[in-house]
């Protein structure tokens, strides 16, 4: 699939973990990717066996093979924007601040992962948060919590104002945070630039197919950013679909949270359909 009908192929990495389910994680990131007319390529960082109803197992890949792969992708390929999402260790985090931080001027995405919809635990030990607070956010385009990952992150663990929330990462050093879900009636998203407050609202989907949306939002905000769209743009397109892709889900795959289904949306899409 082409990035843009004239210009060179735009590529985006995704740093994070297999979900065998094939909903969420490295496989949701890739089908975004696809959908949003990237080339993805990805490094593995760990494994779960996982389907729609939970994680039953975790396995984190060896930080040397993390290594390997990010080398390979970016010696030979390159990328125009790089997603976040699992952080299962404090070596593997600073690893990626390592390698990240010689990529110039190529926005990052980060999507805190510490919980999967159905709510299995996904990394999120003190010591990594530690090291995404202290290493990650700064290196950060735009960070893309849900509000009990943006407490974990600042510390803020009584806070519910999500633009304080917002606030908060920024000042840890990202340049932008999306606050996802962060309103108690209907459905959207506050996104704090660094400086103006959006509110990216819309109605809220009850499809029971949310499985993979946060990570399907992350993805479309990296490959939009690649893209060089905006990131207000960026955030407002990337909720409406997937806002959409659970509205019109997957509900005949497995018997939990079902999986958002993306459908093809970007910069060359003719007009929103919704
Ligand atoms: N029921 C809903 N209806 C409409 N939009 C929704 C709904 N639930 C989530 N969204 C949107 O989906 C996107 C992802 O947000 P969400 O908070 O689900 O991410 P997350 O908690 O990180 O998800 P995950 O655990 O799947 O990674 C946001 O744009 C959010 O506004
Ligand atoms: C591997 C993986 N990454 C991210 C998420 C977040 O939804 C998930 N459920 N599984």
């Amino acid at each position: 699939m082409s990035g843009t009908p004239t210009g060179p192929r735009v590529r985006c990495l995704t740093i994070g973990s297999s979900d065998s389910g094939g909903g969420a994680g490295i496989q949701g990131d890739l089908k975004a990717f696809a959908r949003a007319g990237v080339y993805g390529s990805s490094a593995l960082v760990g494994v779960t066996a996982q389907n729609t109803t939970g994680v039953t197992a975790t396995a984190s890949i060896d930080t040397d093979m993390v290594g390997h792969q990010l080398r390979a992708v970016l010696e030979d390929i390159g990328t125009d924007a790089v997603k976040i999402g699992t952080t299962w260790s404090a070596e593997l985090v600073w690893l990626l601040v390592d390698r990240l931080v010689w990529l110039d001027e190529v926005p990052v995405v980060l999507d805190p992962v510490m919980i999967s919809a159905a709510g299995s635990a996904l990394g999120g030990e003190e010591d990594a948060v530690t090291a995404v607070r202290e290493g990650l956010l700064p290196l950060t385009w735009v960070a893309t919590p849900n509000p009990a990952e943006a407490r974990r992150l600042t510390r803020l663990e009584e806070e519910s104002d999500p633009r304080k929330l917002a606030e908060a990462i920024v000042e840890l050093g990202a340049r932008a945070a999306i606050i996802t879900d962060a309103f108690p009636t209907g459905a959207g998203d506050l996104l704090f630039d660094g400086e103006r407050h959006h509110e990216i609202t819309g109605p809220r989907r009850v499809s029971g197919c949310d499985h993979g949306a946060g990570c399907a939002h992350s993805a479309l905000i990296t490959a939009f950013l690649a893209q060089g769209m905006p990131l207000t743009r960026a955030a407002r397109t990337a909720h409406a679909a997937v806002s959409l892709a659970i509205e019109r889900g997957a509900a005949d795959i497995g018997a939990g949270r079902h999986p958002v289904e993306l459908h093809p949306v970007g910069p060359t899409t003719e007009g929103p359909p919704w």
